[in-house]
């Protein structure tokens, strides 16, 4: 028997129907709201009329078709049998077999089994693909529910989602003509070319998402979990571009996502994702549904999680650590851990901003590498021509060493941008002994070009180095090249409007009226007096030795972003730009006095 129901929370409570079932051109018949429905309103609650097991044998499916429409009262079976049918039929058997596979709606049996039921209102709702309900089967009230997903104005036609998963137009519509015999001519399906391209690339990656989220399991979850919790990130921001009216999000991304928190030992964050998944749930199908029944529990004690382990997790946090007093998109920042872009230094047009050490994009930290196991699809990219999946963009690693071991082979220990420790083992041919001996040194810095997680044997897992090409090392703790990396982003561009940051007093002048030091290029100032200051106070003695190893300046200037055949160190990069303005005559006269005098270029470095 089918009840309307005007509020989710008392759904044996009869109401005025919220809707009628009547023609709409072009559908046959069809749900129509008859008065203005708010989103979350459980819309309808009810019961099949007949029920056929998924499983058991075509005999016994037919027979028991047979016989739960004869057992119809007489108004229930001329219901059932002026249901839709797409399919041909002789016989009376063949037409009920042809209805249910035309109209029929998933049952959850009570024993578990699967089940198409007959309902005699539900089976009457069209199908959009940008659906304003949504439908769920309640296992406690052991009835079809239909839900708002969003507010529903008064003459609208009430719509479900009849296909599984959110795919493009094409395979939406081929879906729909196979299946129920129809061209979908709904919103989505209606978009002009270039909004519809859009939206079809949106789902394909929604769809591409899923499948790589689920790929490596729970492996994947503790090995590399920033890397899938990225995945889940995307996936629903793609999801609330396609559909920005609805923001019930997807609570089952929102589960996954929990489930990498938690399973990590974040319980803050696991905490914040069940909550919105809860909040999902209620929305597509009430206080009494199973999604929020099973995870509300979890959302007041995340610790109750199946995938919470009382050893500490790489994110460990407690429930309450969630910051307060974040702007909405800093709090979504937190939540998904996303990076925090470093300030971009404000470059005049047509300048180039050098690298930054702490983009994570191009120097990610050891877990946020792609895994040599499984094809990362923010590394890779397929390849229509040849097939491949090829890299799409540069990028390089880069830890301190805190630990070296040398026994059969090199083995360092490393500290990332994380703090977190990892190994580089060397499997080289020289087993390391390419490398200069002072270069191995605790406190210097290591860059791995392309560099991929490994598992080690012993279950342990780093980067397993084999191409001698690929590796540099710096003589400068980490922290010391991420602090010198601020500072060429902060002295070394041109600004807009033409004008330069002095390292020595660090006011800006025109760029013109600044000089630049000759033996780095990086620092510029003012005059003589901030040269001397940046020399001495603010550290550029040591930086400019630094600065000046050209494998570090390739580090600035390569190109991370453009994909090239070969990479390797030496970087090769386009020459700087000689932003430095030509000397003025003014400098000039200066400079010879100076040279004449026998004193030192003052537009040069302090040493020359
Ligand atoms: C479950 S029934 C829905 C109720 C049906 N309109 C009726 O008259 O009983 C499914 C059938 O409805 C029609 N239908 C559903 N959604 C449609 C749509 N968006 N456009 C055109 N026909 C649709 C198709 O014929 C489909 O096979």
């Amino acid at each position: 028997m089918s009840t309307a129901l005007e509020i989710q929370l008392e759904p044996q409570a009869v109401s005025t129907p919220l809707y009628v079932i009547r023609d709409v051109p072009g559908k046959g018949k069809g749900m129509i709201a008859t008065q203005k429905i708010p989103r979350g309103t459980r819309i309808l609650s009810e019961e099949p009329i007949i029920t056929v097991r998924e499983n058991g044998s075509h005999e016994d499916k037919r027979k028991s078709l047979g016989q739960q429409v004869d057992a119809l009262t007489e108004q229930d079976r001329q219901s059932f049998l002026s249901m839709h049918n797409i399919h041909p039929y002789k016989t009376s058997a063949e037409q009920y077999v042809g209805i249910i596979r035309t109209v029929a709606l998933p049952v959850d049996l009570p024993d578990g089994g699967d089940a198409a039921g007959i309902f005699k209102d539900a089976c009457r709702i069209n199908h959009a693909c940008d659906n304003n309900t949504q439908r769920d089967w309640n296992t406690l009230i052991q009835r079809l529910t239909i839900h708002a997903l969003r507010d529903i104005e008064e003459g609208e036609e009430i719509t479900i989602y009849y296909l599984g998963v959110h795919q493009n137009r094409a395979t939406r519509q081929a879906a729909l003509r196979n299946k129920f015999g129809f061209t979908c001519s709904c919103r989505l399906c209606s978009l002009p070319p270039e909004q519809q391209r859009e939206s079809d690339k949106r789902l394909d990656e929604i769809y591409r998402l899923d499948n790589l989220i689920g790929q490596g399991g729970m492996i994947s979850i503790l090995t590399s979990p920033l890397r899938i919790l990225r995945l889940v990130d995307q996936q629903v921001r793609l999801y609330n571009e396609d559909r920005p009216e609805d923001d019930t999000g997807l609570p089952r991304s929102y589960l996954g996502a929990a489930q990498i928190a938690i399973a990590n030992g974040d319980l803050a964050r696991g905490r914040v994702f069940i909550e919105r998944a809860v909040s999902g749930y209620r929305i597509f199908g009430g206080d009494d549904s199973r999604g929020v029944i099973e995870n509300e529990p979890l959302a007041k004690d995340p610790t109750k999680h199946q995938f919470y382990s009382r050893s500490p997790g790489k994110w460990q946090t407690a429930v309450n650590d969630v910051p307060l007093g974040l702007s909405p998109s800093d709090f979504e920042d937190w939540l998904w851990r996303r990076e925090k872009k470093p300030p971009a230094a404000a470059a005049a047009p047509g300048q180039r901003i050098p690298a930054h050490l702490r983009s994570r994009e191009t120097f990610p930290s050891f877990d946020e590498l792609p895994s040599e196991n499984d094809l990362d699809l923010e590394y890779y990219v397929h390849d229509p021509e040849t097939e491949a999946y090829v890299p799409q963009r540069h990028w390089c690693f880069l830890g301190e060493i805190v630990d070296i071991e040398n026994f059969l082979r090199l083995r360092m220990v490393l500290k990332d941008v994380d703090g977190n420790r990892l190994v580089l083992a060397f499997y080289t041919d020289g087993r390391g002994r390419e490398l200069e001996p002072g270069e191995v040194k605790k406190g210097n810095t290591v860059a791995v070009l392309h560099a991929e997680q490994h598992g080690f044997l012993d279950m342990t897992t780093g980067i397993r180095h084999e191409n001698p090409d690929m590796i540099k090392i710096f003589p400068a703790s980490l922290d010391t090249l991420l602090a010198l990396s601020d500072e060429v982003q902060q002295f070394s561009t041109v600004l807009g409007g033409g004008v330069r940051t002095c390292h020595g007093c660090g006011k800006t002048a025109p760029g013109a009226s600044l000089k630049r030091c000759a033996k780095c290029s990086y620092f510029w100032y003012c005059d003589r007096t901030c040269q001397v200051k940046g020399w001495n106070e603010k550290n550029h003695k040591a930086s400019c030795k630094l600065l000046k190893d050209p494998d570090l300046q390739g580090v600035f200037e390569f190109k991370w972003d453009e994909f090239s055949e070969h990479v390797r160190f030496p970087l090769q990069y386009p020459l700087q730009s000689t932003n430095m303005p030509p000397p003025s005559s003014e400098q000039l006269e200066a400079l010879m006095r100076m040279m004449r005098a026998g004193g030192r270029n003052p537009f040069g470095d302090l040493g020359l």
